[in-house]
């Protein structure tokens, strides 16, 4: 497979306390990739180190061919890099449709920059996502108006109209109940092969069942990479969470 990521010796101090500690991470076109480690393993610095939305103090980063390291997340997300947050980040007051057709705008071409001027090219699109995620008939609500499980779908058809070629998510499962759980992750194993994912998720149900590789971080570390069936029986999976985890 092609590489699409390459994050080389990255690091991340906060004073004098380094929370990614020269982490090595390979993301292959098509990938699913999970992030696990206990709290303050640093997943989630890792997710912003790759997204723009922090700089790294050392390494570099490379994504589809391109030396990002020194860029924010507008420019990674123009080439393709597309974030899930730990809480839905959507525009409460414009409509769900609405809200799918922003996402879209960069990609609308000239001309098609107001909502209220925009025309099929970014509708009908926008339409079409929110039918496959579930959210058709609610298009004309408020964003505001939907419920947690709600928003979080409405968010990744929001990332995936800015047409990702990877999409990072941080605990999508988190305050979700059994059932938004369960059609999110009927989403995300459905998304096309032509979306990588990094995922970072608590419940390791979840991450055996959707993804390729695992890579297990602690302290900011990479302990273990490797397909789930190495990793769920690897030392490091007990190293990081203590005994019985599996
Ligand atoms: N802005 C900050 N200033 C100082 N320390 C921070 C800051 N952000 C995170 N940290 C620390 O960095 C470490 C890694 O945090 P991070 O959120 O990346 O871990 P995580 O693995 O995502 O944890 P969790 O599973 O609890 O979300 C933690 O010790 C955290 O307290």
């Amino acid at each position: 497979m092609t590489e699409l990521l390459a994050a080389e010796g990255l690091s991340r101090r906060y004073g004098s306390l380094t929370v990614v500690d020269r982490v090595d991470l390979r993301i292959a076109d098509g990938q699913r990739h999970a992030l696990i480690g206990p709290n303050g393993a640093g997943k989630s610095t890792l997710l912003d180190l790759i997204g723009g939305a922090q700089r790294p103090d050392g390494g570099r980063i490379r994504f589809a061919g391109v030396d990002v390291t020194a860029t924010g997340p507008a420019p990674r997300a123009r080439l393709g890099i597309g974030r899930i947050h730990q809480r839905p980040a959507v525009w409460p007051s414009l409509s769900v449709l609405d809200n799918v057709a922003v996402a879209a705008l960069p990609h609308a071409g000239r001309g098609s920059w107001w909502p209220g001027r925009y025309g099929r090219r970014v509708r009908r699109p926008a339409a079409e996502l929110l039918d496959r995620l579930g959210l058709a008939e609610h298009a004309a609500r408020p964003a505001g108006h939907l419920s947690h499980g709600q928003r979080r779908q409405l968010e990744i058809a929001m990332a995936l109209a800015g047409r990702p070629r990877l999409l990072l998510l941080d605990e999508p499962a988190a305050g979700l109940s059994a059932s938004d759980t369960q059609r999110l992750v009927g989403l995300i194993a459905e998304l096309p092969r032509t979306v990588a994912v990094l995922l970072v998720e608590h419940r390791l149900d979840l991450v055996y069942s959707l993804t390729d590789v695992v890579t297990v971080l602690r302290d900011g570390r990479v302990l273990a990479s490797g397909p789930p069936a190495e990793i769920r029986v690897a030392p490091a999976l007990q190293q990081a969470f203590g005994a019985g985890v599996s």
